[in-house]
């Protein structure tokens, strides 16, 4: 915090920041610096930003997001958690009916925050109208007791992250003022009636804000993943390349190489796809302002989708430089670890990867259906129904794997909507024919956000003008990726028609001669992620490459090493050697 105020960051942009990365298993203020701050300023109106937003910038009110509850977290219309507008007192009522209508999961909430955006049914006047956000004050705010009618606790261990206090929360009969649902973009009046906003999920929009967030917070993961195990493979020596030759670097390995090259690249790919969605947010956010949301829904499925395959990649990502650093990966001082279980939660958290996709999918149909009927969709998938490029570009140049990529999606999208209308005229019931179709309609939202991720990161790289050898790096780089999510994917391409079996080879080969290409550049490329070794917190990854040294002086850290004789020796143990068992 003290490190925030000193930069002058405003408490809801922290999250962007590497601050958060001081922490290693989670940090308990992240929700109040990036959910509960978002809400604050993109859900209160004015009067209540003024009212709150400077207590929460002085951390007096510590805040979390309390939305998902036991019985449900995907499906947000189904929470059971209300709020009953009671004309009498001016107040609103907040409610527990059930077990599953526990809060369950926020971020803080255990034993640090003593606020909460509470997400509840609206009741007024007789009538539910959905999800709607109150700031509710739950402890007090001199003694941090729990206020009378709050129940609360910490939910218990889990994966990783356990500093984060994630908790449970019940309401009993709870009143809380008129004032305190968040109104910038919907309203109760004093005499209850209801007062609906502009689009009817700008109060979802916290969520959105989170996922893009999130897409950023990926690639930083994935570079500090990338940064240690690249650093490892220069400093480890092992086997033998050339019989009877020195030990080599791991990193001379074309197979060791194949496991950090694609997700060093990963790393940039989705870092300029964050970048390209912030400003597509702000500019959504301006618009908003002025009253205008025809762009919201293309900002909700774009960051869904670049959620979903941030997360998905990361984590797949950091997975393989634990895999690549052998058995020292595995040790906790290596950093891997806690680096995958704070970022696998990415892919849980802020709407399940599968269900996101599934959103993307429907908005690929629905445009793929518009489109064909001649009707205006918005800019990113107008190409569903575009003519073909293809032949306009150099066979395998960069700009024709871009457009094997844009008609291999138009592709899949065009065959899975002829499967859903067969399967429609099957089932007579679009419902049964969509889940029937949905393995099929993950895999169109993957290829159509691939296809997005490959662009930007083309674009981006094209785009720079600094420096000629900077660019010929990031280009080499930026071919390996478009290449390496190919191979990963030939099928989409030979169904398609854009790639034949011997452009396939041809590409691998290219593959293959990349890697020795970039092998020199690897220690450089991590290197300008510039990530402090504080803040890295590796034996493996530190800039000085003293891994030895550093492994063996951690082990002397730890706590069964205060004594030679441990207890449990002349506790368990000896009893057990002398107990003839
Ligand atoms: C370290 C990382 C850095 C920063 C991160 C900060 C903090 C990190 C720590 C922890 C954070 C974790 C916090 C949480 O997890 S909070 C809880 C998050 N929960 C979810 O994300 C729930 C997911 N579910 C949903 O979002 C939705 O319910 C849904 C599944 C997307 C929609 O369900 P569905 O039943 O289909 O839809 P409806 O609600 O009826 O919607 C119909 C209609 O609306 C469109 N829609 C949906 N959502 C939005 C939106 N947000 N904006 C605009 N439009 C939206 C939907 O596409 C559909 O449109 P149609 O035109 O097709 O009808
Ligand atoms: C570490 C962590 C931190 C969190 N922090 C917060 C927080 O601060 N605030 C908060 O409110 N919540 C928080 N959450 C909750 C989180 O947002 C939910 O867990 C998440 O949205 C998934 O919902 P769920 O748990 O209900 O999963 P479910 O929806 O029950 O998912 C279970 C399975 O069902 C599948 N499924 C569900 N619906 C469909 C569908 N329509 N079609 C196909 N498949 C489907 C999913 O794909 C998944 O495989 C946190 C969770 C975690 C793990």
């Amino acid at each position: 915090m003290r490190k925030l105020a000193e930069h002058n960051i405003p408490l809801r942009e922290a999250s962007i920041t590497q601050v958060h990365s001081v922490l290693r298993d989670g940090n308990p203020l992240i929700v109040h610096t990036s959910m509960f701050a978002n809400a604050l300023a993109s859900l209160a109106n004015p009067k209540q930003q003024q009212q709150w937003v400077p207590l929460a910038e002085k951390n007096r009110i510590i805040g979390t997001y309390a939305q998902t509850e036991i019985g449900h977290g995907t499906f947000v219309r189904g929470l059971e958690t209300t709020a009953i507008f009671d004309p009498e007192t001016k107040e609103f009522v907040l409610h527990s009916p059930t077990i599953t209508s526990t809060k369950w999961w926020p971020g803080g909430l255990g034993k640090t925050a003593n606020a909460a955006i509470v997400m509840a049914q609206l009741y007024t006047q007789g009538k539910c109208y959905g999800p709607h956000p109150f700031f509710v004050q739950l402890r007090d705010f001199d003694t941090h007791h729990s206020l009378p009618g709050v129940i609360l606790g910490e939910i218990g261990p889990r994966l990783g992250i356990n500093s984060q206090d994630n908790g449970y929360l019940r309401f009993d009969h709870y009143r809380i003022p008129r004032t305190n649902m968040l109104m910038r973009h919907s309203q109760v009046l004093e005499d209850g009636s209801y007062v609906k906003p502009i689009h009817n999920k700008l109060s979802y929009g916290t969520m959105v804000w989170t996922r893009v967030a999130i897409v950023h917070s990926c690639s930083k993961k994935l570079a500090c993943a990338v940064t240690i195990a690249t650093r490892y493979s220069a400093v480890r020596h092992q086997s033998e390349l050339v019989p009877g030759k020195p030990e080599p670097q791991i990193l001379e390995y074309q197979t060791q190489q194949y496991k950090l090259l694609p997700h060093i690249a990963s790393v940039f790919a989705i870092l300029f796809s964050a970048s390209s969605v912030l400003r597509m947010q702000r500019n959504v956010a301006a618009s908003i302002s002025k009253g205008n949301v025809e762009l919201l829904p293309e900002l909700h499925i774009l960051s869904c989708a670049m959620k979903a395959l941030s997360s998905q990649d990361s984590t797949q990502g950091i997975e393989t430089c634990r895999l690549a650093c052998g058995g020292h990966g595995y040790i906790a001082s290596s950093g891997l670890p806690s680096l995958y279980t704070s970022t696998t939660c990415t892919i849980t958290y802020e709407g399940e990867n599968t269900v996101l996709l599934l959103q993307v999918a429907r908005y690929l149909i629905k445009s793929y259906r518009a489109g064909l009927e001649g009707l205006p969709v918005l800019p990113s998938v107008m190409y569903l129904t575009a003519p073909s490029a293809m032949h306009q570009s150099p066979p395998l140049s960069n700009q024709a794997l871009i457009e094997a990529f844009r008609i291999s999606s138009a592709n899949l999208v065009k065959e899975t909507e002829s499967r859903l209308c067969r399967q429609f005229n099957l089932e007579q019931n679009f419902h049964y024919a969509w889940n029937r179709c949905s393995v099929a309609l993950v895999h169109c939202a993957e290829l159509h956000s691939r296809y997005y991720m490959c662009e930007k990161f083309l674009s981006t790289v094209e785009s720079i003008r600094a420096s000629d050898r900077v660019r010929s790096v990031l280009q080499d780089l930026c071919r390996l990726y478009l290449i390496h999510h190919i191979t990963l994917n030939q099928g989409h391409f030979l169904r398609s028609g854009t790639l034949s079996g011997v452009d396939l080879s041809t590409l691998e080969e290219e593959m293959y001669e990349l890697l020795a290409k970039l092998r020199p550049q690897a220690v450089p490329l991590v290197d300008a992620f510039d990530f402090r070794d504080e803040l890295l917190g590796s034996t493996l990854g530190a800039w000085d490459g003293r891994v030895y040294e550093r492994l063996y002086e951690e082990a002397q850290k730890s706590p069964l090493n205060k004594t030679d004789v441990s207890k449990a020796y002349h506790k368990y143990l000896q009893p057990l050697m002398k107990s003839n068992l």
